[in-house]
């Protein structure tokens, strides 16, 4: 675990939506922290809960859509379950930014990209026209587009994909922010733009001391781009620490699987592979290990819950198997 201040800090959250004839129990215990100027990713299958955790990071999800039934987020000192709505609105957009995947939606279709940088821009610093169009103009050379006074002239759909989703990062740093939760910002890209808008997102960050919550699916651009990781499955983290040794030696059988599934070499470039074998239900979330289902390890003990609990040997090494250990990975 980092030294650094914790930016966010989730403990032990346990939430359910509501459906009918019962509930999905989305997240299921997770305690999850960012540190200043960290690069924090959260990966795992489809459904495991990684957006669930990004939009309630900021408390994005409809009130009365869902039940918090144990756990608190903590989010610049701000215990985000229990504030006001004001003090949230403050934040979203200001100390603590969002990227989202589909840039397009995000950006008024009708409006130039200069209006809506400045209105931004002024809705969080008391600057005039004229400044806001030259910070503007800096935010967006800072994201290495070459004439940015140009860009300000066009709409969203004159842009490239990966153009605008630079505007929208420029656009979140724009408040300073503490820190950016970034919810598969590239993943409409195709894979080179990927990587140059991920390298533009992480040379930003660094540049500000911001920390970033990124979320994705993709083990290439956590290797490449973050410090540290939790894996996430069915609602439960089940194993985190630095990225370079969670990578190259995982102790939990899911995130072996996940690599495991990559061909050789991949690593740099690999969406998560098909495990065989489904995730459980959250309608029914399991008593025990969620991944015991799937799991060629899988013995009695695991219908008990193994806790997420610190490995042997390296600090903020974490997993939750009752037989975790740190093994070397051979793709
Ligand atoms: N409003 C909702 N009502 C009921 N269930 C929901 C709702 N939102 C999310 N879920 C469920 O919560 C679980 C977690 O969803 P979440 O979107 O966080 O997954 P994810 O890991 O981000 O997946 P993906 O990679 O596909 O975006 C899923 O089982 C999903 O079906």
């Amino acid at each position: 675990m980092t030294a650094a201040r914790k930016v966010l800090d989730i403990r032990d959250l346990t939430i359910e939506f509501p459906v009918y004839g019962g509930a999905v129990r989305a997240l299921d215990g997770i305690t999850l922290s960012v540190g200043a100027g960290e690069i924090v990713g959260i990966v795992g299958e489809s459904g495991c809960g990684k957006s669930v955790t990004a939009m309630l990071s900021l408390r994005l999800l409809p009130d009365g859509r869902y039940r918090v039934l144990n756990g608190d987020i903590s989010l610049l000192g701000h215990d985000v379950l229990a504030a006001p709505e004001a003090d949230l609105a403050r934040l979203r957009g200001g100390q603590a930014a969002m990227v989202f995947q589909e840039p397009l939606t995000a950006l008024n279709p009708t409006r130039r990209i200069g209006r809506q940088m400045i209105e931004v821009i002024r809705r969080h610093r008391p600057i005039d026209q004229a400044g806001a169009r030259a910070l503007a103009i800096r935010l967006l050379g800072d994201m290495r587009i070459a004439d940015p006074a140009e860009v300000l002239e066009r709409y969203p759909f004159e842009l490239s994909g990966g153009m605008r989703q630079r505007v929208l990062i420029a656009l979140a740093f724009s408040s300073d922010p503490a820190i950016v939760i970034a919810d598969e910002p590239t993943t409409a890209l195709d894979v080179t733009v990927q990587r140059q808008v991920m390298s533009l997102l992480r040379r930003r960050a660094r540049q500000s001391n911001a920390a970033i919550l990124f979320i994705t699916h993709d083990m290439g651009l956590v290797s490449q781009y973050t410090d540290r990781v939790y894996v996430m499955y069915a609602g439960r983290v089940v194993e985190t620490g630095a990225t370079g040794s969670v990578l190259a030696a995982p102790a939990h059988p899911y995130t072996r699987a996940l690599l495991q599934g990559l061909p050789d070499h991949a690593v740099a470039k690999a969406m998560l592979p098909a495990i065989p074998g489904n995730v459980p239900d959250l309608r029914h979330p399991p008593a025990g290990c969620g991944f015991a289902g799937r799991c060629a390890h899988a013995v009695a003990r695991c219908s008990e819950r193994p806790p997420l609990a610190p490995l042997d040997g390296e600090e903020g090494r974490e997993a939750a198997c009752w037989f975790a250990s740190i093994q070397d990975h051979a793709p």
